[in-house]
């Protein structure tokens, strides 16, 4: 007998959960699986290829129409305790650094026109989250992966051994160790991404005077207190990752050498792992070689985890790097395949972040107790 007649069996509801990419987890909650975003900036599109991303931004898109359109609704999510990620991908000079960062000046505690996304980022945030009087706290860190090694820029001490990429259970790919700064207005975070940035591997290549020779992932961390009906102060947490990936670059055209030489066969290594990640992530294959490299066991729960993510990919106007232009094109029409299922995360009560922050005190003595 059809026990279902006249309403959906259990069977037909969850197959049109499945048609619509979402699962209700234990507690309730909707899960749904969305792709990453992609969009493409360039400052000349190539003419004979055709393309779909999300968004394509010609040579006219100023820092401030990038920001709008693409970081504002990522706001909003991070507001609603979600993790998200935002990361630049591309050639050498195409313009990751200065989509990232941009000009960093600021006149009379206002950034410039050519600021980039971390600085209107954190005016932003500040702006809205102070206008919406609510209790909040807003914590910035600032690491680079440099030749496989990963660097705190934020911290004093310079030791590797203190930074640990997790690899267990719900924390997979979180990044630990590592010094995160309250900051207290947006230019406060300015002065600290600055500090961060001077610290940061960059040299001269045949292509950029000022080329970022390491990854660097720059991450916003926003508590925002909720008072519940019964009177109980919960915290919603969102995060925000600001990544600049190192350039890829044909080695014989950007003129390294010796040193340089190894650095660029790190960094094409590390992204031809990502890489590798996209395709197997793509091709719904069943073993994804994040492990490979610590850029990807870093960016692991942005891609295919629980993360939302927005790529943006960065191409030349060049003839001569028609190649690299589209094999990055490639590399970011294959990533927009790549579906997450993007979960918010669970509100904490003071109590367990108290006791969250008494055990990163015993593990910074701990720390302490080793050095010394
Ligand atoms: N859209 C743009 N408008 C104006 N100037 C730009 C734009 N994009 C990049 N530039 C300029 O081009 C130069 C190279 O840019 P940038 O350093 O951001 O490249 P990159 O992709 O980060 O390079 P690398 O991978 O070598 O670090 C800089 O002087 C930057 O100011």
């Amino acid at each position: 007998m059809d026990m279902s007649f006249g309403s959906e069996s259990g069977l037909e509801r969850a197959r049109k959960r499945r048609r619509s990419n979402e699962t209700i987890m234990k507690n309730g909650e909707k899960e749904k699986e969305i792709n990453i975003q992609v969009v493409v900036r360039c400052r000349q599109p190539p003419a004979d290829k055709a393309y779909t991303f999300d968004r394509v931004y010609g040579p006219d898109a100023d820092q401030a129409r990038i920001f709008d359109h693409i970081v504002i609704p990522i706001l909003h999510e991070v507001k609603a305790g979600y993790n998200c990620t935002l990361f630049a991908y591309g050639q050498t000079s195409t313009g990751k650094t200065y989509t990232m960062e941009g000009d960093l000046n600021t006149i009379d505690g206002l950034i410039s026109k050519e600021a980039g996304i971390i600085p209107r980022t954190l005016f932003s945030l500040f702006r809205d989250l102070e206008a919406d009087a609510q209790d909040f706290s807003v914590k910035v860190s600032y690491i680079e992966l440099y030749n496989e090694d990963l660097k705190d820029l934020l911290s004093s001490v310079d030791d590797p051994r203190k930074l640990k990429i997790q690899d267990e259970g719900t924390k997979k790919g979180i990044l630990t160790g590592h010094e995160e700064v309250l900051v207290k207005n947006a230019n406060d975070g300015i002065r600290v991404l600055k500090q961060g940035s001077i610290k940061r591997h960059a040299s001269q290549t045949n292509y950029n005077k000022n080329s970022s020779r390491s990854h660097s992932v720059f991450s916003i961390t926003v508590h925002i207190k909720e008072t519940m009906p019964d009177g109980e102060d919960l915290l919603k947490v969102g995060k925000l990752n600001l990544v600049d990936l190192a350039g890829s670059e044909c080695i014989g055209r950007s003129g390294a050498e010796n040193n340089r030489a190894k650095e660029a066969g790190n960094i094409n290594k590390s992204l031809l792992t990502l890489g590798r990640c996209i395709n197997a992530l793509n091709e719904r294959c069943l073993h994804i070689p994040f492990r490979e490299s610590k850029l990807t066991r870093l960016l692991q729960d942005s891609l295919g985890g629980k993360t939302k993510t927005c790529i943006i990919a960065t191409i030349s106007p060049a003839k001569i790097s028609y190649d690299e232009t589209i094999s990055t094109l490639d590399y970011a029409h294959r990533a927009k395949n790549i579906r997450n299922k993007p979960v918010a995360n669970q509100r904490v009560t003071k109590k367990a972040l108290i006791k969250e922050y008494i055990s990163e005190i015993e593990r910074l003595k701990m720390d302490l107790l080793v050095r010394f």
